[in-house]
């Protein structure tokens, strides 16, 4: 069922594509597409080698003496530093550690302390799990207080109850993008503050924190930013909350001086202070690699691509799939880097297309979930997936048993 125009088209594309060469960068499995970088990013080929570098020469040489002489003691603040630009933010207000769901707690508590007097944690329902899970730990502390408003209702929602209005700039399901600076801007009139999950955004839509008068935010470093599977997350706090803010997790990573080992908490100056424990090395080592390509390759070429190619396959899947309906927005700027479609065997439609080779996937109850990593991905992936969607439909190779049976992991 080849469409020999559409199928030119997408060439044409790749060969005027000015980032297409970043590609060889990755190491990626021959005969797969890989539409599920917004889950897990692809391996760059320097990360394989690099860690290595580190296993052997830092680790194994080196041993403890690398603390000082490989600097791992400030990874987490130089790996922050190079992801500050990809989000609009200065290098000292940025820092790379644990994962988001911990920074999300430190950061929930440490907005709570700073508005007294309220307890309102405002986000919307269907937001990320974790997020969502992360007020309820509060909740049980007696810290905090959920209050969760619709979309079109948040403004509204907003009242001096409310310390931090928490929201997930792209959403993981849809991928709808919310207007961080209007929102921003509501909260701050209503006397909150503001959090931003960029866990969808980081190296794939453009995100200026700075610009928008953002309070908080936090991201992963697995997904647009390749750190691998686990990698840190990292954390943001503007600049003017840098001297008021705390934070609960008060390990001695995060003290103004570790190794002078003293009986009393005091906070290290600026981000430091979101620090707990030891530094995860490896991790933060591997992250730095993803973070370095990304940043080499550029935002705005990023962005530029991201709303190609998810155009391109949105208009694939209108030609091969019609009857298959959209669920991001139409408008590119208004969406992340991915697209999502709803169908009720959504689950197996991802089945079907993964034993092909192409690999998206699915998101309760019944969303098939394609990301689109501009670093990584061809214009004639996306071709490719769309063809492979609409037989799979057309025929009904989804139907099969063995496309139904759910894994632990979707
Ligand atoms: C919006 C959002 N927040 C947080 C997370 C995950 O947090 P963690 O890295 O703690 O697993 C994800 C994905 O797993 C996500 O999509
Ligand atoms: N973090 C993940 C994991 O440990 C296993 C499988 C998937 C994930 C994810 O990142 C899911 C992702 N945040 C999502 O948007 O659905």
């Amino acid at each position: 069922m080849t469409d020999t125009t559409l199928l030119q088209s997408a060439r044409e594309l790749d060969a005027g594509d000015a980032i297409a060469g970043y590609r060889g960068q990755f190491d990626l499995p021959p005969g797969v597409i890989y539409l599920d970088g917004n889950s897990l990013g692809a391996l760059p080929l320097r990360t394989a080698a690099h860690l290595g570098e580190v296993v052997r020469k830092q680790w194994g040489e080196g041993l403890i003496r690398s603390w000082n002489t490989a600097d791992w003691v400030n990874l987490p603040q130089r790996v922050g530093g190079k992801i500050a630009p990809l989000i609009g933010a200065q290098p000292h207000e940025v820092i790379a550690c644990d994962s988001t769901s911990v920074n999300l707690f430190k950061l929930i508590a440490a907005a709570l302390q700073m508005r007294p007097g309220r307890k309102v944690v405002l986000s919307e329902p269907g937001n990320f799990p974790t997020d969502l899970y992360m007020i309820a730990g509060l909740e049980a502390q007696g810290l905090a207080e959920r209050r969760l408003a619709e979309r079109a209702r948040l403004v509204d929602a907003l009242d001096d109850d409310v310390a931090l209005l928490m929201l997930t700039h792209v959403h993981y399901k849809t991928g709808e993008m919310f207007d961080m600076a209007a929102l921003t801007k509501a909260a701050h009139e209503a006397g909150a503050l503001v959090l931003w999950d960029l866990s969808h955004s980081t190296g794939a839509v453009p995100v200026q924190l700075n610009a928008a008068g953002a309070d908080f935010a936090v991201g992963c470093g697995y997904k647009y930013l390749n750190g691998g599977p686990g990698a840190p997350a990292f954390a943001y706090a503007a600049e003017r909350h840098h001297d008021t803010m705390g934070q609960p997790l008060t390990g001695w990573f995060g003290h103004a001086a570790p190794f002078a080992f003293e009986d009393d908490y005091r906070p290290a100056p600026g981000m430091e202070r979101m620090l707990a424990g030891t530094p995860p090395v490896l991790g933060l080592s591997a992250l730095e690699q993803g973070v370095e390509l990304v940043a080499e390759i550029g935002m705005d070429r990023l962005v530029e691509k991201s709303r190609g190619l998810s155009e391109f396959l949105r208009r694939a899947i209108a030609h091969f799939a019609p009857d298959l309906p959209c669920i991001s927005p139409a408008d590119p700027a208004q969406r992340g880097s991915q697209l999502s479609f709803r169908h009720e065997n959504a689950y197996a439609l991802s089945q079907a297309l993964i034993a092909r080779g192409i690999i998206g996937d699915f998101r309760d109850p019944d969303i098939l979930r394609l990301g689109l990593a501009p670093a990584y991905i061809r214009y004639e992936d996306c071709y490719r997936a769309a063809e492979a969607l609409g037989e799979i439909l057309q025929t009904g190779e989804w139907e099969r048993d063995e496309f139904m049976q759910r894994a632990a992991v979707t």
